[in-house]
């Protein structure tokens, strides 16, 4: 009997998930994927799950592939500068410097953004090994499908600018912020205060930064804007059954997206957005729900002001503090909680032990390091949310976590005994 070695294994695996979306691609009439400019920047959505599979797969391959002598020197020393070409290119604008279906040379480009001919290259050649740029000839540059999309995505350029100018260096600075502060769950003593050398908690600092806080903003909305994000998963039937809700109240709600979402399906729901004053400013709701939806300055640090609502809502929210911040969050809910009431935490659920593969935990477990980068803040697991849940008050029950396929965030059900 033939026994297959893990990487032949993993090889025919990856030769049959190719073939099926292959298969979809050319069955509807879409291009095979490539790096040249005319290439589609994202696939079919219907193609996710498969992709996602290949993609695993070939992680395993590849890391197998380079050992573990190669795989640590890699990233260590080297695959850490993908970011920084990219940096470049976004803060010098290189990708609108020439016309998308043109080619021209390194000195135009230097030229056309004032910078030195040599590090122009450098960089530009250094990105180009990511496929991003291309020199057909020698000295020539033109655009690739990712050039492009750096070109064209006004918020993907800002997702870059925001990523790179606050979050990379606060990751720099987390192991020295362990060190000087261990165990800290307070907001102003992460790696982004030591890379700033600023006092104040990041999201503090950069509300007092009219530039910075643009770009922030800017990142933020493309990242939302991500199908994993998107609000129906909660305000689908399946998830809750609004249809019972009179009154919620969608506690740090920004600008009400996922009111409005509930107020166009449930014409009886009616919604309290709170949020700080200074984000609700003059927030109105849109003309057709205007009777469904009214905005409060609300500091969701203060006792609970609506007293007569069913159903409380925070989505990713406690993501962004502590513990001991969550718990007060939590705490400060308490006085208008009544039995029967539901308080809903729609946040990202990391997996338990076994349940997920490494390479699908890898953007969750990410995530959680840069929310303790940037705040001492964190991601949780179902058994941290019972924790947290519990030290906040033993009358918060989890009646069910639910995990909406293709959500990135679970919808956690927590009634009040
Ligand atoms: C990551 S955003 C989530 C926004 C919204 N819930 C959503 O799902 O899109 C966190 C929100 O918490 C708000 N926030 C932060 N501190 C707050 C506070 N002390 N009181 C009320 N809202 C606060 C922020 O202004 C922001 O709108």
């Amino acid at each position: 009997m033939t026994t297959y070695s893990r990487i032949q294994e993993l090889a025919s695996q990856i030769q049959s998930h190719s073939a099926q979306i292959d298969k979809y691609l050319s069955s509807h009439g879409f291009p095979p994927p490539t790096f040249e400019l005319s290439s589609p920047c994202s696939f079919p959505p219907e193609l996710q799950c498969q992709r996602e599979s290949l993609l695993e797969v070939a992680d395993e391959l590849t890391l197998l592939v380079q050992g573990p002598l190669q795989f640590i020197m890699s990233l260590t020393g080297y695959e850490h500068n993908a970011r920084n070409s990219l940096h470049a290119i976004v803060r010098f604008d290189l990708a609108t410097a020439f016309p998308i279906h043109s080619t021209v040379t390194f000195q135009a480009i230097a030229c056309a953004r004032g910078l030195e001919l040599g590090d122009t290259t450098r960089i530009l050649r250094h990105a180009m090994t990511y496929h991003i740029f291309a020199e057909p000839t020698p000295g020539a540059v033109c655009h690739t499908a990712s050039s492009r999309l750096l070109a064209e995505n006004t918020g993907l350029r800002a997702w870059i600018a925001n990523t790179l100018n606050e979050l990379l260096p606060a990751a720099s600075r987390m192991v020295d912020a362990m060190e000087r502060w261990p165990g800290s769950q307070e907001p102003n003593e992460a790696g982004w205060n030591l890379a700033f050398g600023n006092p104040d908690a990041m999201f503090a600092a950069l509300g007092r930064d009219e530039t910075r806080a643009k770009t922030f903003a800017e990142s933020m909305s493309f990242f939302e804007a991500r199908p994993g994000l998107a609000v129906h998963y909660l305000v689908d039937e399946e998830a809750i059954s609004w249809g019972g809700v009179r009154k919620m109240v969608d506690i740090g709600g920004s600008h009400g997206k996922v009111s409005i979402g509930l107020a166009r399906k449930y014409p009886s729901i009616k919604c309290v957005v709170q949020d700080l004053k200074k984000v609700i400013g003059g927030a109105r709701p849109p003309d057709d729900v205007e009777d469904q939806i009214s905005f409060m300055a609300h500091d969701f640090f203060n006792e609970q002001p609506v007293k007569d609502a069913d159903l409380y809502l925070l989505r990713w929210v406690l993501h962004d503090w502590s513990d001991r911040y969550a718990v007060e969050i939590l705490k400060a809910l308490v006085p208008a909680l009544k039995p029967g009431n539901r308080v809903v935490i729609n946040e990202s659920c990391l997996p338990s032990h076994g349940t997920m593969s490494l390479y699908r935990q890898r953007f969750l477990r990410a995530t959680d390091l840069t929310m303790k980068q940037i705040q001492n803040a964190r991601e949780r697991d179902e058994a941290d949310w019972k924790t947290l849940l519990k030290g906040a008050d033993e009358r918060f029950q989890i009646y069910d976590f639910k995990h909406p396929a293709g959500s990135e965030l679970a919808i956690i059900i927590v009634g009040w005994q």
